[in-house]
């Protein structure tokens, strides 16, 4: 049997078990204006690997009946994918465009302030990746992805950032090898150059509160993807096996979404998130949104800096979720050795980053997230997605009585859950 038939017929039958699980669930999964609900995370199994053969085998198939040669020419090309979306959203064409109605190009473009040509060949182009389509000739209208730009605060910071920022650094990768070569400075990545600037990212963002709160955003929406879903922390941890009352010290917890996520699991835990100074007051405001005055009352926050002495002493539990991997070692080694000092004998640190696995050991789709991430990390601060034994040297060299105790990876997680034991009996209680 060809490559071609036996990726046909997995696609029939694994399409089967995806349609009959969204029939019989009521999901619709369209390009409509509101067809816009993510596909059930918490699905059967067995209807989620089915429709992640049909994702993988969908693009393997594509790619092969194209053809080596046109499927790398226009790989080449996929940079306006990116320009496009930038400029529907730098000029916030989506928000003048309504959810219930079409409109034509000449109006957008009176409303958005930008010429009308100019916007139909972007938008144009963008219906060619299913976000907005033209029902009638000249007129505009939403589509389901197009629609999440104005739903979701999320989607659209995470859009502004990879558009605005990301994509600005890693166009200048290059050059800053070309500077640098294989540097491992915080201040010598491709983000310097794209910015103009001698600041490590997160120094340099912190002055534009409007860039950080963006950032924040993105990194809470980042929660919701399959393979980052927040509910690969609440699961990969046992929250409840912790003691009534225990503390949780989220180090770099952002707006806090890690914490409410796991207190609403664990109702027993009281949370400290730690971040930087530009963050807090953001987290204490999304925080007040929150319903449920008993997942409130347990969460604090503090302005902390990871590069000095820990001020919490002896908490049950060190949170970091995708902390270390933003810092090359020298960096990483600091904040943990910044955090020894305030651990007792049998404290935990629970370090939440990928472990990069040895090339086709994941799924294509699973391992393609964890390359994306690790370039992530490159270009914006010469770190990097570590490989098990880079985690294990991480922290001996750190303290030697930091022990690796269990690595757990979720089903469907991008990043591993780590489990680290300061060990010091010298100093037992
Ligand atoms: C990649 S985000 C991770 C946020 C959160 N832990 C999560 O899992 O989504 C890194 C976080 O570290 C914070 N951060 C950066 N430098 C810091 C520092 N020196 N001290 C404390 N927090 C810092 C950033 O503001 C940001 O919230």
């Amino acid at each position: 049997m060809s490559r071609l038939t036996q990726l046909s017929q997995q696609i029939a039958t694994n399409t089967a078990i995806v349609d009959e699980y969204t029939q019989r669930e009521g999901i619709k999964l369209g390009f409509g204006v509101n067809d816009t609900a993510a596909f059930p995370s918490d699905a059967p199994a067995e209807v989620l690997e089915a429709r992640r053969i049909v994702r993988e085998a969908t693009q393997e198939l594509n790619d092969l009946v194209t053809g080596p040669a046109e499927q790398l020419r226009w790989l080449a090309c996929r940079y306006h994918d990116l320009s496009s979306l930038r400029w529907i959203y730098h000029f916030n064409l989506y928000s003048h465009i309504p959810l219930d109605k079409a409109i034509t190009f000449e109006e957008l473009a009176q409303k958005a302030g930008v010429d009308a040509t100019q916007a139909k060949r972007i938008l144009r182009h963008a219906m060619t990746n299913n976000l907005f389509h033209e029902p009638h000739p000249g007129q505009i209208a939403h589509t389901a992805s197009s629609a999440l730009l104005i739903h979701s605060r999320g989607v659209r910071d995470w859009v502004g950032y990879t558009t605005e920022e990301s994509f600005r650094n890693s166009s200048k990768l290059v050059e800053a090898t070309e500077k640098w070569g294989a540097s491992d400075r915080l201040d010598q990545s491709a983000y310097q150059v794209a910015w103009e600037t001698e600041l490590p990212m997160f120094e340099h963002l912190g002055k534009d509160a409007v860039r950080a709160e963006r950032f924040a955003n993105t990194m809470t929406d980042m929660t919701s993807t399959d393979g980052y879903n927040i509910r690969h922390l609440v699961s990969g941890f046992e929250w409840s096996s912790l003691a009534e009352g225990s503390t949780v010290v989220d180090v770099g917890g952002s707006v806090g979404h890690a914490c409410i996520a796991i207190a609403e699991k664990a109702r027993g835990l009281q949370f400290i998130v730690q971040d930087r100074p530009e963050i807090v007051p953001q987290g204490e405001k999304q925080l007040e949104e929150v319903a449920d005055e008993q997942i409130r009352s347990r969460i604090k926050f503090q302005a902390h800096d990871f590069f000095t002495p820990q001020p919490v002493e002896g908490a049950a539990v060190y949170l970091m979720r995708f902390i270390l991997h933003d810092h090359p070692d020298s960096g990483a080694i600091d904040i943990l050795r910044k955090l020894v000092p305030a651990l007792k004998n049998g404290s935990r640190i629970v370090i939440m980053d990928g472990v990069m696995p040895e090339a086709n050991v994941l799924p294509k789709s699973e391992e393609r997230i964890m390359r994306i991430m690790d370039l992530e990390m490159m270009t914006t601060f010469n770190a990097k997605e570590r490989e098990r034994a880079d985690w294990e040297k991480l922290y001996s060299v750190a303290d030697s009585r930091l022990k690796l105790k269990n690595v757990e990876r979720p089903v469907g997680s991008a990043q591993s859950v780590m489990e680290v034991v300061f060990e010091d009996e010298g100093n037992a209680s």
